[in-house]
């Protein structure tokens, strides 16, 4: 896709923020740190637009991004920040909950991975309740460039194994800082559009 036009809508804490229209939306979804924001950013062409930052706990809200005026991006808080109180970390899970499960424009989540490290627990636990709610996942393995690219594939098998990663479901190798990846990320946003 050839983004021309990307803005920020609404960051959103509860549904009857979400915008009232219907376009067919991605969200992301990974540890916190591990690079959704960059991911957008990427994807769009704009550096700062999707705020991010080198501490963990940037992104505190739903934020709604409208691309090309026809689809939504929308990035989310990301999970397995070590230094959250229980009560943050329950109000994280029913925002994100209460999302996931009820919004009807959603066509696809985009689980962003580690290509460094294999999945955690957190991520397992991510990737099984959106098999669970049926959502189709994209898995993003994001920070390639921090690796030499003969480990690539290696690094990628673990990755799927770790997942158990489902037929059909599709992974792609990415980076926020060379762009590798995004042209296929965009083939398969757009196969869900
Ligand atoms: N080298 C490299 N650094 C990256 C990449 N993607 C993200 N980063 C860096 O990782 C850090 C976190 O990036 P963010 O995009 O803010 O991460 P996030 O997942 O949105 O984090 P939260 O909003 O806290 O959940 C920043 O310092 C980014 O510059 C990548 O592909 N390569
Ligand atoms: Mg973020």
């Amino acid at each position: 896709m050839k983004v021309t036009s990307s803005d920020i809508v609404i960051s959103a804490v509860k549904p009857e923020q979400y915008p009232d229209v219907d376009l067919p939306e991605f969200a992301l979804a990974g540890r916190s740190n591990v690079g959704k924001s960059s991911f957008i950013n990427k994807m769009l062409n704009r550096k700062g637009l999707a705020r991010i930052s080198s501490k963990p706990g940037k992104t505190q809200t739903l934020n709604f991004f409208l691309i090309n005026e026809i689809l939504h991006f929308v990035d989310v808080p990301g999970y397995g920040y070590a230094k959250v109180s229980k009560t943050e970390r329950a109000a994280w899970g029913r925002m994100i909950e209460t999302y996931f499960t009820t919004r009807e424009q959603l066509r696809a989540v985009v689980l962003i991975v580690d290509l460094r490290h294999p999945p955690t627990e957190d991520d397992v636990m991510m990737y099984n309740f959106l098999k669970h709610y049926e959502i189709p996942c994209i898995v993003i393995a994001t920070k390639a460039d921090k690796i030499p690219k003969g480990k690539w594939q290696k690094h990628l098998k673990v990755t799927r194994q770790t997942l158990n990663l489902e037929e059909g479901d599709h992974m792609v190798i990415f980076s926020s800082e060379t762009g590798e990846g995004k042209d296929k990320a965009w083939a398969l946003l757009e196969s869900y559009m």
